[in-house]
């Protein structure tokens, strides 16, 4: 499904309701599973998290969990980890290509059977799942944080918990502390100090209901748009909470430099537009702890035209798609004066936006999410439009809700 959207509203007062985290989700589903004591509220609607809760309730034969990289690298610990199930744990073709080894070989080091199907460390992988007794490990935590997220939510269900090494610069600290926070709610003892986490074992919980706040990855988008808008727009999201889990509710701080502020009453958000931006401003973030807003705010750097300098992205390469080069070639395609590194985005101030110019989503949902607020600016295509269901399955309607014209092409 290709789209072309277009908006000339540019004064909006709308309110949009997003579903649950799908980081949270995926961590309160697997929780759930271990112990079945706890209750789930507000839970994403997203592919990732129907893959994971699907997944979760095979004991024998195949499990393909498509794109999505927190079920892939959580439910590795999870099947290696529960005796008597054997799985073959796959995905994606994209997912083929997302390196494991670095949480295969951890938790080969603690006793696991885990094998290869094809490429040496990378899916499918299959899982023979054992009781695992052993509880000292060392893995590398500059690649990717969810394979420590991995490891700390099934630690509690083993028999001497466990005692993690994190050695090197540890990306996307957040999602870490989210985990162990989400353990933490229910009655898990932990601590996090220096370079080494260890989890207490816990055989049961008592009954607790998680409620999982709502995606602040998704809330981006909707600060993309409120940065194009016109002064005094404000759009009011549910249900969030001021002190959040997700590192990504950094941007209420970083949009203020976009004119953005962001308003709290009780569980709703407001995004407000308050200023117009200099275009003598220059935008310096370190998105190493966020790196799922790196996407939406280049967008809206150059929808704006400024010139920006993002740092932190070493992640990128490995996610749904290689998203640097992703973003380079696309916004190049809008006319966007961009270069990139492994690790970091450069984009000078622009003048001009392409019109109707269609952009590729390379099996990306952030793709098609952070470019769409372009149409405030010039008509736009995206391709592929249906991607967005990996995490917000309900993003075109809430466009159309925010009075944009989209329409299939
Ligand atoms: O633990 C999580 O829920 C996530 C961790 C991050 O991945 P990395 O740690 O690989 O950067 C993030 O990009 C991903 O969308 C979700
Ligand atoms: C990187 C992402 O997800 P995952 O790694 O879980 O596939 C994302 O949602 O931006």
């Amino acid at each position: 499904m290709n789209l072309l959207l277009s908006s000339n509203q540019h004064n909006l007062h709308q309110h949009i309701t997003i579903t649950g985290s799908k980081s949270e989700s995926n961590r309160a589903l697997l929780l759930q599973a271990l112990y079945p004591n706890i209750t789930i509220e507000n839970l994403s609607n997203s592919d990732d998290s129907q893959v994971m809760k699907k997944g979760l309730q095979v004991y024998n034969g195949e499990v393909d969990i498509h794109h999505a990289g927190t079920a892939m690298r959580f439910l590795t610990a999870f099947f290696a980890t529960q005796a008597e199930r054997n799985v073959v744990l796959t995905g994606s073709q994209r997912m083929t290509e997302r390196p494991i080894k670095i949480l295969v070989d951890a938790l080969r080091q603690l006793g696991a059977e885990i094998e290869y199907v094809k490429n040496e460390g990378y899916p499918p992988l299959k899982i023979k799942g054992k009781k695992i007794t052993n509880n000292k490990v060392s893995l590398a935590a500059n690649v990717s944080s969810q394979y420590i997220s991995a490891l700390l939510l099934v630690a509690p269900t083993l028999e001497n918990g466990l005692e993690l090494t994190l050695e090197g610069k540890i990306t996307s600290v957040p999602y870490i502390k989210m985990t162990l926070a989400l353990l933490t709610e229910i009655g898990v003892k932990s601590d996090f100090s220096g370079n080494v986490i260890t989890v207490s074992p816990q055989k049961e919980v008592v009954d607790k209901t998680l409620i999982v706040e709502s995606d602040w990855s998704s809330a981006s988008y909707f600060y993309g748009i409120s940065a194009l808008c016109n002064v005094g727009s404000e759009i009011s999201l549910s249900s969030y909470k001021a002190t959040s889990l997700q590192g990504d509710s950094v941007l209420k701080e970083l949009y203020e430099q976009f004119g953005v502020e962001t308003i709290f009453n009780k569980t709703i958000v407001t995004l407000k537009k308050v200023r117009e931006v200099s275009k003598d401003e220059v935008i310096n973030f370190d998105l190493a702890n966020a790196p799922d807003i790196a996407q939406t705010i280049a967008v809206t750097c150059f929808g704006l035209g400024l010139e920006c300098e993002l740092s932190g992205l070493h992640t990128l390469k490995i996610k749904e798609t290689d998203r640097l080069e992703a973003l380079k070639t696309e916004l190049s395609k809008l006319g966007a004066n961009i270069s990139v590194t492994d690790k970091e985005l450069f984009l000078q101030p622009s003048e001009e936006i392409k019109e109707n110019v269609a952009i590729d989503t390379y099996n990306d949902h952030r793709m098609a999410m952070a470019f769409a607020p372009l149409a405030l600016k010039v008509p736009i295509r995206i391709n592929d439009a249906e991607v967005v269901s990996k995490s917000y399955p309900d993003f075109w309607k809430d466009m159309e809700a925010l009075h944009f014209k989209v329409s299939e092409v």
